[in-house]
């Protein structure tokens, strides 16, 4: 779904941050990325939907060799990943119901009412339709992300420490949608330095730990 081979990346004008990467990550399973703040997981997402361009190493997604996508490539790739960010943005005029729809006219596709209802139900919004994003709660703003970044339907999701800002009880609640996700065939990639959120979660999926040290991937033992 994602292979990365001896991947190296460095930010322009800066040190090498990651180097020899080689990942693949496996259609329908759950995967968490974790290390220590500042060790490159959002960088290395940001490879993933090909947001950023390796500096060395072969990288490819749903069998294409990224390095050799024009720009529809790159649209027709976007549009099989979702992505939550760590700090979701909204159009802060539109109500929530908008904004989750927003991918959807963005790629000319018309919008299925009954299935947005059902989506936002799904991530127990149903009764924020109308509201505006600066009125949501973190954990709220964090469902409507998820919402946005499925409504596509992608094959892989991305998130990139989903709950970073929110309670336990919150982020168990994300992390359970995320589940779900997965069990429906969905490929699901959680970055977070959270081990407990990662021990929670295993203890209901079978999941796979990949962790930044030292500049480089790992996969984690079976202890985690
Ligand atoms: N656009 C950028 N330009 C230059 N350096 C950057 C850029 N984005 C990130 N970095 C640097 O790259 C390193 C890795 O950042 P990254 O955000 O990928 O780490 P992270 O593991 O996701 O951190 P956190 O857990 O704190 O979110 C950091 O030192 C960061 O300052």
């Amino acid at each position: 779904m994602i292979e990365m081979r001896d991947v190296g990346f460095g930010y322009q004008g800066g040190a090498p941050l990651l180097s020899n990467m080689t990942l693949s990550l496996q259609p329908g399973m759950f995967h968490f990325l974790t290390g220590p703040s500042g060790s490159g997981k959002t960088t290395l997402l940001r490879l993933c939907y090909a947001d950023l361009i390796p500096t060395s190493g072969q990288m490819g997604a749903f069998g294409q060799d990224l390095r050799g996508l024009d720009r529809d490539g790159i649209a027709a790739l976007r549009r099989r990943i979702g992505v939550v960010h760590q700090d979701p943005q909204f159009l802060d005029h539109l109500p929530l119901a908008e904004n989750v729809a927003l991918p959807l006219s963005v790629a000319g596709e018309p919008v299925d009412m009954d299935a947005l209802r059902d989506l936002l139900g799904w991530v127990q919004l149903a009764g924020h339709a109308r509201a505006l994003p600066p009125s949501l709660s973190g954990g709220e703003r964090q469902r409507a992300a998820l919402a946005r970044a499925v409504i596509l339907s992608p094959d892989l999701v991305l998130a990139d420490e989903p709950t970073g800002n929110l309670d336990w009880e919150m982020s168990m609640r994300l992390m359970q949608l995320l589940i779900e996700l997965n069990k429906s065939g969905k490929t699901v990639l959680v970055a977070t330095h959270d081990l407990n959120l990662i021990r929670a979660t295993k203890a209901q999926v079978s999941a796979r730990v990949l962790r930044i040290s030292g500049g480089t991937l790992h996969l984690a033992g079976a202890d985690l």
